[in-house]
């Protein structure tokens, strides 16, 4: 029988850590959690009750009252979310708030979990079996996030595209609070030059590695 295995996932915008997380978690029979939604729904709730991003007791509020039944809201896809979710997501007592929920999630399944985020082996699950940290260029990141806008018959330039990329992963990266950066024990994967495909056998293999070791 495979052991309990919880996988925490995280790198910067549009480096394809969603796309492996959910195909490991499908693979592996495991409950899977994107943790951007709960700071993508905070910010949403925040707006919808008249209050500002920047005010933390309306955030707080709002993060403790999260419904896990609204993260399937599709209004939270897309890149505007993504930058209120970063807005939001600098506030500590948010992200404090948010911490049960996440770490009940790995808990939930006897099998295990995959989450994916920006501080999951950091702060979320300091202790996962497995930490994998998803990079690629900010060209790629920004061509990826460009084709899903025209996907969706978006006219945004490729540069305004690259420009909220790199303004969002500063401000994950640069807050005080769990910010974006690699675990230390974390195994790194750059996906620049990978297809979808390419980099899930990556971290297939990179896990066996890991578990055999
Ligand atoms: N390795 C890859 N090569 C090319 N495109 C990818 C790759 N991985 C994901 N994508 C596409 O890039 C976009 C961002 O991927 P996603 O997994 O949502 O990134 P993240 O979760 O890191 O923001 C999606 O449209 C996805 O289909
Ligand atoms: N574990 C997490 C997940 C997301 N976030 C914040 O939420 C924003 C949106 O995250 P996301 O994962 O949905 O964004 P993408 O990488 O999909 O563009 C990020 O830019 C972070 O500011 C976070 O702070 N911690």
């Amino acid at each position: 029988m495979r052991p309990r295995l919880v996988i925490a996932i995280d790198g910067p915008a549009a480096s394809g850590k969603g796309t492996v997380a959910k195909k490991l978690a499908e693979h592996l029979g495991v409950p899977y959690l994107d943790t951007g939604l709960l700071y993508r729904a905070v910010a949403r709730d925040v707006e919808a009750r008249g209050g500002e991003l920047e005010d933390a007791t309306a955030a707080v509020s709002a993060a403790q009252s999260i419904d896990a039944q609204s993260l399937c809201d599709p209004g939270l896809r897309g890149p505007l979310a993504g930058d209120k979710a970063s807005i939001i997501a600098k506030i500590p007592a948010v992200r404090a708030a948010l911490l049960d929920y996440q770490r009940n999630f790995a808990k939930s399944s006897a099998e295990g979990a995959v989450l994916d985020g920006r501080d999951i082996g950091t702060v979320v699950c300091p202790e996962a079996d497995i930490k994998i940290f998803v990079t690629a260029s900010d060209e790629a990141r920004a061509q990826r996030r460009y084709l899903e806008h025209q996907g969706r018959g978006e006219n945004v330039a490729y540069e305004v595209v690259l420009e909220d990329l790199r303004r969002r992963d500063a401000r994950d990266r640069d807050r005080s609070v769990a910010p974006l950066e690699a675990a230390g024990d974390a195994l790194h994967l750059d996906t620049t030059t990978l297809d979808a495909d390419a980099a899930f056998a990556a971290v297939l293999a990179l896990i066996a590695a890991q578990i055999t070791r």
